[in-house]
């Protein structure tokens, strides 16, 4: 049931790449976004094609100049060319073999155009709707994933790789036509001009072949590494700036600088590693190409001089010999670009693994394909037998890959049973740790149960669509959370459609009106990145308001006053028993005069019930809400040693494993 991100099955731990698919994926991920501009495509492939068969004019041309006008050896005669349009004297013919020169130039240059029109067109529109796509893979992705995924990994994924998928398409697919055309065109009218020669200059083909599949088998891993530090890299450098007031303020910049440098030192040494490959293939290549051009000249130059070489027969022009060292030379150098493309194939492979590794991330915070839609929430909740515990949801957090739930979770919530009628409020308190928010994040299913189940309204909350859950029950959480925009934006997040007049009064409710209009923009101020424009009070009242304005059926409060001081919170006391008098509310306060009214208040420690019902009848009880409750009166000496041998206990406990 859990999440997970399946990883390629790697030998080298140091392989194991965060986002891998069982590779492959790189075609059918062309395919699948490129369906529908694959007129685009079509038009790139032909231009080539055109483009590529105008440059073959130019040496075929030249070999007829030197040997008809210049030498006067043969007829000058062009294949689809009738005799009448050929002039009779040498000057003429020079001007118009210039005259065919400049039209093949110029058809040239508009089949390149539209070439590149094509291919970049197609490429984009690819990276475009991936890049949309891979988002929205991402959002749908549930919390556990994010948990256990680093933010700047998934940033690489989503740029470097996606772009990298792009690149390949307007380098390296175009570049593959183009030499397959050139190889295809130029073979053809090498083995027409001189059929032995043309297999003297194609020695290289073989060699140049081999080298090839020696690179991509080495540098492939290579890449694969490469990518996996990139990532790497950036997750450093994305929670740095992020947590950049705890680095200042601990002084740790020395610190962070030698994090950074590690991580960059490491995809220096992943890049390097793939760059001394790349190098040193190249210039072979280059080798063995002008040894093959060497070659080509030097059998081509004594059958000009000599006659055919010995068992071979037939006359080589010098214009022949000219137009086909031409040829050979088109034809061998571009072959060395072969190396290029390989390499670009092999890096647009690595980035298409992880992309497609994300897009098919298993989610267990899923939607049921016949799931209830919630139309009028009447409120009830009950949780029944509710056992959960925390794993690492993912493959990739685990580094195997056989995407099996085998990571022994430590439950967090311990056989949790209640229910709250419509309307009714239900306050939960307990020592740090004990679960408390761990409770309400199953009522909106940011994880789902491991054992029981929990209802709304009688429905398990796995059955209901994600869109009417939500809708039903607002959630304030403890860590306020604004986006870079305006207050107005902020509040009437998830409210799209909200009026101004409707943004106020929720405003005024969360007792966030005031603050607001004294801020220089009023509602239309910025509030910064994640609103650090704004102090933390400030910022709990609008995620306050957003709630108040979403008016949900069902209110889920995780501290939601924690920040503010206590005359604000009297103030938004007062609005918050007033909304929430009519809906079902479930309040977690450390303040437990917060909740002291509470038709029932719930007593968590270490993930269990310890004790339920009324402020009242819990002081009676004189249990763990009583000492609690004494601590906040400030009635520290009529508290029994027993509670602080047990919060001392409590405290190792939490410190040692994180909870169980
Ligand atoms: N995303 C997570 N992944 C793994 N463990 C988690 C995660 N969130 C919470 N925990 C662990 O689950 C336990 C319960 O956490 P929870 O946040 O529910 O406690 P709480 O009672 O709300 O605490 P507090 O009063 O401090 O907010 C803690 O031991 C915590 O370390």
């Amino acid at each position: 049931m859990v999440a997970g991100v399946r990883n390629a099955a790697v030998d080298d731990p140091d392989e194991a790449e965060s986002f891998a698919s069982d590779g492959g994926s790189m075609w059918r991920l062309y395919a699948t976004y490129g369906r529908e501009n694959v007129g685009d495509a079509v038009l790139g492939a032909v231009m080539t094609l055109f483009a590529r068969s105008t440059g073959l004019l130019p040496p075929l041309l030249l070999g007829l100049a030197i040997d008809a006008v210049l030498l006067g050896t043969r007829r000058y005669e062009l294949p689809l060319v009738p005799g009448t349009w050929v002039p009779e004297t040498a000057a003429g013919q020079v001007w118009f073999t210039a005259g065919v020169l400049v039209a093949a130039a110029l058809a040239s240059a508009v089949a390149s155009w539209l070439q590149g029109y094509g291919w970049n067109h197609f490429a984009q529109n690819i990276q475009h709707a991936l890049r949309v796509d891979a988002y929205e893979v991402l959002q749908r992705q549930d919390r556990a994933f994010f948990d256990d995924t680093r933010t700047g990994e998934l940033l690489s994924v989503l740029n470097n790789d996606v772009n990298q998928l792009e690149s390949f398409l307007t380098d390296g697919v175009s570049s593959t036509l183009r030499l397959v055309a050139l190889v295809v065109g130029v073979g053809v009218v090498l083995a027409t001009l001189n059929p032995w020669l043309a297999l003297v200059s194609m020695t290289a083909v073989p060699l140049l072949a081999v080298f090839t599949f020696v690179f991509v088998r080495r540098v492939q891993p290579k890449y694969a590494r490469m990518r996996g530090r990139v990532g790497e890299l950036n997750a450093r450098l994305e929670n740095n700036v992020g947590g950049i007031e705890v680095i200042k303020t601990e002084h740790a910049e020395a610190y962070e600088v030698d994090r950074v440098r590690e991580a960059s030192r490491a995809y220096y040494d992943a890049n390097w590693d793939a760059i001394r490959t790349r190098i040193t293939f190249f210039p072979g290549l280059s080798l063995v190409s002008g040894l093959s051009f060497a070659l080509t000249f030097v059998v081509g130059a004594l059958w000009v001089l000599n006659g055919p070489p010995a068992f071979l027969s037939g006359t080589l022009s010098p214009g022949e010999f000219v137009a086909f060292m031409l040829y050979t030379q088109q034809f061998v150098w571009p072959l060395a670009q072969f190396g290029q493309i390989i390499n670009s194939y092999q890096r647009a492979k690595a980035s298409s693994e992880r992309v497609d590794g994300l897009l098919r991330a298993e989610r267990s915070v899923g939607e049921r394909a016949d799931a209830l839609t919630l139309d009028a929430v009447a409120g009830r909740i009950d949780y029944e037998g509710v056992t959960f515990g925390y794993g690492e949801s993912t493959a990739l957090a685990r580094g195997d890959d056989d995407g099996d739930d085998d990571v022994p979770r430590s439950p967090v919530l311990r056989d949790v049973s209640f229910d709250v009628e419509p309307g009714g409020t239900v306050g939960v308190v307990g020592p740090t740790g004990s679960g408390k928010s761990t409770l309400v994040k199953l009522l909106v299913r940011l994880y789902d149960p491991d054992d029981g189940v929990v209802r709304i309204d009688g429905h398990d909350v796995r059955d209901l669509s994600l869109a009417s859950l939500r809708r039903a029950v607002g959630y304030v959480s403890q860590e306020p959370f604004l986006f870079y925009g305006t207050v107005r934006e902020n509040i009437a997040y998830g409210t799209f459609d909200a009026t101004d007049e409707e943004v106020r009064t929720a405003a005024r409710r969360a007792a966030a009106d005031e603050f607001v209009e004294n801020l220089p923009d009023g509602y239309d101020t910025l509030v910064g990145e994640r609103g650090v424009k704004l102090s933390s009070g400030q910022r709990q009242r609008l995620t306050l308001a957003r709630t108040f304005l979403k008016d949900p059926a069902i209110l889920v409060l995780d501290e939601a006053t924690s920040h503010v001081d206590t005359e604000t919170e009297a103030l938004i006391r007062r609005s918050l028993d007033d909304f929430a008098a009519d809906r079902t509310t479930v309040a977690i306060a450390h303040r437990l005069s917060t909740v002291k009214d509470a038709d029932e208040i719930l007593v968590l420690d270490g993930g269990r019930i310890v004790g339920r019902g009324t402020h009242a009848e819990l002081l009676d009880a004189d249990g763990l809400y009583a000492n609690l409750w004494r601590v906040q009166a400030g009635d520290i000496e009529a508290l029994p040693d027993s509670f602080f041998e047990e919060a001392l206990a409590r405290r190792a406990v939490l410190e040692s494993d994180g909870g169980e």
